[in-house]
């Protein structure tokens, strides 16, 4: 595991965007396509900016989400009007490859096996190249929910959580597909988050996150969330 600490979060979505273009022009290079999965919440916005602005082929890259609540389309509560948000005014819109959860379906149930297929068939190998995660302050990672039957989900890839979370049920990849990923990169920022940073590190299993694999993990963090580790 590599773990580097930053000033603020805005270093950290900048150093979390070259990581990704990096991760991105080598996959390119290799195999000539990226496949990823990008979370949702608080965090992950000012990296997709500063990605955005990076000359890269987006035609070959193909962009998942990690987990989405159960709303309408455009909802500001779904992680990709967030998302769109983000990348609105950019060339990314017509040019990136995105798979929205497709969670407005009537059965949301056969939604998450079209989604782990399409995974399957973009990535070739059912394995994403790079998977972003952050951290809730419960220790929830995607919508793997502290307490919901969905932790225990180990036969499929793509699954909804068993109970509503903050007002919402959630479509999550889940365990078996996130620790397959060639990477993990985690943006953790905000001295709230501190505990669980340190909680991570030491793989807590009674944490969502704690059961999240470290052999391919990259953790970018600000100083005031590595206190408890520094
Ligand atoms: O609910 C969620 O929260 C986690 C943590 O978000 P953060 O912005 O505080 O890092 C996020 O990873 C997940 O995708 C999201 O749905």
């Amino acid at each position: 595991m590599d773990i580097r600490t930053f000033q603020s979060a805005d270093e950290v979505a900048q150093e979390a965007a070259n990581f990704i273009a990096d991760r991105i022009r080598e996959n390119i290079a290799k195999k000539d396509f990226f496949t990823m999965a990008i979370s949702g919440g608080r965090t992950p916005w000012e990296m997709i900016k500063e990605l955005a602005k990076q000359d890269l082929p987006w035609e070959k890259v193909f962009l998942f989400q990690v987990d989405e609540r159960i709303a309408p389309d455009g909802h500001p509560d779904r992680n990709l009007t967030q998302l769109f948000k983000s990348i609105e005014n950019t060339k990314l819109p017509t040019r990136l490859n995105i798979f929205p959860m497709h969670v407005v379906a009537e059965d949301l149930d056969e939604a998450c096996q079209e989604y782990a297929e399409t995974i399957k068939r973009v990535t070739e190998t059912g394995k994403l190249d790079l998977v972003h995660l952050g951290i809730g302050t419960d220790g929830h990672t995607a919508s793997l929910i502290p307490g919901d039957e969905v932790l225990a989900v180990q036969d499929r890839d793509v699954a909804l959580t068993s109970n509503p979370y903050q007002g919402r049920y959630r479509m999550t990849l889940t365990y078996p597909l996130i620790n397959q990923a060639e990477k993990i990169l985690w943006i953790i920022t905000g001295e709230e988050k501190a505990e669980m940073l340190s909680r991570l590190l030491q793989q807590d299993p009674t944490i969502p996150a704690g059961s999240i694999g470290q052999e391919q993990t990259t953790i970018l963090t600000e100083e005031s969330a590595a206190v408890a580790f520094n």
